[in-house]
């Protein structure tokens, strides 16, 4: 917290130290104004002089005028602390979110990484916008209040310290009770944004399988669960401030009481009594208020911590110095090897991927099947380093993955997920990922190969063609020739296909993998459900709960795997399987 305080607020320590020295100036008028209006009470009003009322009265105008002045300063220097010190913790969380690895962000979970940029980095705004506003304000004020009131007569002061121990103590119980509850209220809040996030993405689906009501009953749980914990804490902060007035009144009732004969034996005069009556207020609603300051700062302090979880969190995959030429790497070189590569996901009492060998020459093709959740796409994952292997070695044209630089590695090696992923932009954007400097024949020699040109042309704007976000004004099988087209820009020397043919006719599939076949010196990975994707490979890998139940040919597998057999003759006829 320290640090990231240190870290962030630093480089606003100028307008951090104006925006507090002008709240002291603006406090020490408040503490001014009794003294002010006490004497105008006892020189002008009791001795019934207008002039010295007038006097007073400009006096108590002008400070208030001024005071004006320094309030504003101060307002401005906290909206430009807070909202610099937000902006710059959004942009910190956001690159490092970036950075993060796969199992990273599957250990923070992507709602909590949302929810800890806007709404915890929002807490934080709001803490030093008080705290810069206020922090200073109400103990200075409390304080000086006292002093002051002190000054004026000692014996009354007793009331003080008998009220502020009894405002400290219902302070310290409320508090002690709700600071627990403001972390569970940020992890309720992930809960929250998570089951909104589910929902919101996965509307369609939910409405076909009609889960609206169990989704309406989930959302309205996660709900209510937050409510209940931030009415919990509102209940217990809601004490707080009733509480200190009573004291407070009580205060008041006490002083008027024991200076009520004094006042009559002339030893104090009613202006005396009325400023030390204000000071005793401002005291004590000084407490209210510096309560009310370490709920939001205890709110502030949570979110920081979330925060400094993210902004600390080691990132797991770093990118190795290595840079991979795959043009100018022996033909000889297998395009991948895996040795032995095993991995397991964090928490799993399983591997998905155990002892995995196999190799893949330059300009050949290998295809993988297995059952859902064999891990095709975990295998697909180590290779271009989403994730690192647990154990063994991945290497891409005979390098280590851990020793290139992520930059060569996904230059050489293009992966197109088996969920096809497009942001809102154009056509050309999109499609210009792996190399911004892309020109138009790139293009549409990336799109004819994926068989995505005729779509596209038929566009208005063709490649500047608007694409909405998450490619929503595409059909399933057009975003996935784009996604294709993509990895394919830059001339990739091996390319992944992680499913991502799956909406696409047997028809268009057929040409996209004569069209892939036709490209010279580019190797493959095509993993697929679909054995016709993947019989016409140079070598299949039949994966099982991540173990190897069969490597080799169409025929080889035919023959001698159990398993390759059964996912044939369950897909086509004992002829065409031939
Ligand atoms: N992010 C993750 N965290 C934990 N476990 C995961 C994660 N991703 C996948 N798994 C698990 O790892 C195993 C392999 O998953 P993987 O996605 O690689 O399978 P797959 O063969 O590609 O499946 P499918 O054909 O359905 O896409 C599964 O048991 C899955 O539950």
């Amino acid at each position: 917290m320290r640090e990231l305080l240190s870290r962030f607020v630093a480089p606003y320590r100028v307008r951090l130290a104006l925006g507090v020295s002008a709240k002291v100036v603006e406090v020490f008028f408040d503490l001014a104004t009794p003294v002010i209006v006490a004497r105008m009470i006892d020189q002008g009003v009791a001795a019934h002089d207008s002039s010295v009322v007038l006097r007073y009265a400009l006096l108590l105008m002008g400070l208030a005028i001024v005071g004006y002045c320094f309030t504003l300063v101060c307002q401005k220097m906290a909206a430009l602390v807070a909202q610099g010190v937000g902006t710059d913790l959004r942009d910190a969380l956001y690159q490092k979110a970036m950075s993060l690895s796969a199992a990273d962000v599957d250990r923070i979970s992507t709602p909590s990484l949302v929810t800890r940029l806007t709404n915890d980095v929002n807490q934080i705004q709001v803490a030093i916008a008080l705290g810069i506003r206020q922090l200073v304000r109400w103990p200075v004020l409390a304080v000086g209040s006292m002093v002051a009131a002190l000054c004026i007569d000692v014996g009354l002061g007793l009331v003080f310290f008998v009220c502020i121990p009894v405002v400290g103590l219902v302070f310290w119980l409320v508090m002690s009770r709700s600071v627990p509850y403001f972390r569970v209220m940020q992890q309720r809040l992930d809960r929250v944004s998570l089951v909104c996030r589910e929902a919101l993405s996965g509307a369609r689906v939910i409405r076909a399988f009609r889960r609206d009501d169990a989704e309406r009953k989930r959302f309205r749980e996660a709900a209510f669960a937050q409510a209940d914990t931030a009415i919990s804490v509102g209940r217990l902060s809601a004490v707080l401030n009733p509480s200190t007035l009573l004291i407070m009144n009580l205060g008041v009732v006490a002083i008027l009481w024991a200076s009520g004969h004094r006042v009559f034996e002339g030893e104090l005069t009613q202006g005396q009594v009325i400023a030390f009556v204000n000071y005793m207020g401002q005291a004590l609603l000084s407490v209210v208020f510096v309560a009310n300051l370490v709920v939001v700062f205890t709110r502030g302090a949570a979110s920081a911590q979330r925060v400094g979880e993210v902004l600390s969190c080691p990132v797991s995959l770093v990118s190795g110095s290595e840079e991979l030429d795959a043009d100018a790497t022996d033909a000889a070189v297998p395009a991948l090897e895996l040795a032995d590569v095993s991995f397991w996901y964090e928490g799993a009492r399983e591997p998905a991927i155990s002892g995995v060998s196999l190799s893949l020459g330059q300009g050949e093709t290998l295809g993988i099947i297995g059952g859902t959740g064999s891990g095709k796409s975990t295998l697909a994952n180590l290779v271009v380093r989403l994730y690192d292997a647990g154990a063994g070695t991945v290497r891409v044209f005979g390098h280590d993955v851990r020793t290139l630089s992520f930059g060569s590695l996904r230059r050489a090696v293009a992966i197109v997920p088996q969920q096809a992923s497009l942001l809102s932009g154009t056509i050309r954007s999109n499609l210009s990922w792996r190399c911004p400097d892309a020109d138009e024949s790139a293009l549409m020699e990336a799109l004819e190969h994926a068989q995505a040109a005729d779509f596209v042309l038929a566009k208005e704007g063709a490649l500047d063609a608007p694409v909405e976000a998450g490619g929503k004004n595409f059909s399933g099988g057009q975003r996935q020739r784009l996604t294709i087209a993509r990895a394919l820009v830059g001339s990739p020397r091996l390319l992944i296909l992680d499913d991502s043919a799956s909406a696409l006719d047997l028809a268009t599939d057929a040409r996209l993998r004569e069209a892939l076949g036709s490209l010279s010196g580019l190797s493959r990975i095509v993993i697929s459900q679909r054995v016709s994707s993947v019989m016409g490979a140079d070598e299949i890998l039949v994966l099982d709960h991540g173990h190897v139940a069969g490597l080799g040919t169409h025929r080889e597998l035919y023959s001698s795997c159990d398993l390759y057999r059964e996912i044939c003759l369950s897909q086509l006829s004992e002829g065409e399987v031939a």
